[in-house]
């Protein structure tokens, strides 16, 4: 029997495409930049298997082109770049990769949350920039973290993991969730919330959630009329999460005291974007996950996914159980 196809769409290790060539033919974009859209149709209709990236736009075209396509592995834990509903429809499977970026993710957001907090890069800055002239006392003065209130929006994986770090630093953990979840109140003691006691007690409010119909938007002007004056917002879930418009409006006019963003509507993120102007916002270039060890551990889950598709066996993190009941070529 003829050895199935897979298409990579970015440019992975080595060690991971000799996985996949163990069990089929592998095609790859051998780039650091996004598969152009006419190879990727052109690849998604020889492919029994594509291999994405959350800059690839997996919509009802590509899956459509797709006849002999079995799964499609996304290596990242969001999918909202895939178009779910089609792939079931179409019987065809997705995989993500969750658990094996958690913690790095985690640090990261602490790590944004800190910066953001204390005036990190703005203080790192001064000093190449030669404007430290001398010690003085309200010199890059930021905020506390210590002992301050956290607020979670979105308790899943990562959520929890944050929730982790912050009894570290004795902080009040407030959460905001679609249900409550009484396993992590007991745990990492955290109290749950509604959205808008949240938005008005925390100190920081840390968004967290998937993107869906339901979390599109969800900071807007409203929310961040809510947040105190010297509230510091962390986005490490998807741009479109948040209202970048009423972000920028609130930063400026002072109504929250600072933001710290990895992920933004439009990405690579335009230089000229208003919220770059702006010295209380530190942005980062999506790089949640971006440890070398988490992001082999994606790539690797990735491609054993792939390979259990193509072996005829259930992929170990489909994004639901009805991708293997509904999968067509079972
Ligand atoms: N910046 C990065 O590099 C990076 C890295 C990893 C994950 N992420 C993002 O983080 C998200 C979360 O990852 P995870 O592994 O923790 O996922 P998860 O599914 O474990 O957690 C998401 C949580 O959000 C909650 N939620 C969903 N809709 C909600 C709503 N409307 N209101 C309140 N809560 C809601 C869910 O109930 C769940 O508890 C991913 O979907 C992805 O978009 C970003
Ligand atoms: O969803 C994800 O996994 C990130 O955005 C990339 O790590």
């Amino acid at each position: 029997m003829a050895k199935p196809y897979v298409f990579i769409t970015m440019q992975i290790p080595k060690e991971i495409v000799a996985l996949l060539e163990d069990v089929a033919h592998v095609g790859m974009w051998e780039a650091d930049t996004p598969c152009p859209r006419d190879k990727l149709l052109e690849e998604a209709a020889k492919a029994d298997a594509l291999f994405t990236m959350v800059v690839d736009r997996i919509d009802q075209e590509v899956l459509k082109r797709g006849q002999n396509l079995k799964i499609v592995a996304n290596m990242a834990v969001g999918y909202d770049n895939i178009d779910v509903e089609t792939a079931k429809h179409l019987g065809i499977m997705v995989s993500n990769t969750p658990d094996v970026l958690t913690e790095a993710t985690a640090d990261l957001t602490f790590a944004l949350l800190m910066a953001t907090a204390r005036r990190v890069v703005e203080a790192s800055q001064a000093v190449y920039e030669g404007r430290w002239q001398s010690w003085s006392p309200m010199f890059m003065a930021g905020q506390d973290v210590y002992g301050k209130t956290l607020g979670i929006v979105g308790m899943g994986r990562i959520g929890e993991a944050v929730a982790r770090r912050a009894r570290g630093f004795d902080m009040d953990i407030l959460y905001h969730n679609r249900k409550p979840k009484t396993e992590a109140e007991e745990k990492l003691g955290a109290t749950y919330c509604s959205f808008e006691d949240l938005l008005q007690k925390a100190d920081f409010i840390v968004a967290l959630t998937p993107l869906t119909d339901q979390t599109r938007h969800l900071f807007g002007r409203r929310e961040f009329e809510l947040m105190k004056k010297t509230a510091i917002f962390i986005n490490v879930s998807r741009g479109p999460v948040v209202d970048e418009e009423a972000l920028y409006h609130a930063l400026k006019e002072k109504q929250i005291w600072a933001a710290g963003l990895d992920v933004f509507h439009q990405e690579p993120v335009p230089t000229d974007h208003p919220l770059l102007t702006l010295p209380n916002v530190v942005p980062l270039p999506h790089i949640g996950s971006a440890s070398i060890s988490a992001r082999m551990a994606m790539a690797r889950l990735a491609a054993e996914n792939i390979v259990l598709a193509l072996t005829g066996k259930k992929p170990k993190t489909l994004i639901s159980e009805d991708m293997w009941t509904q999968y067509r070529f079972k």
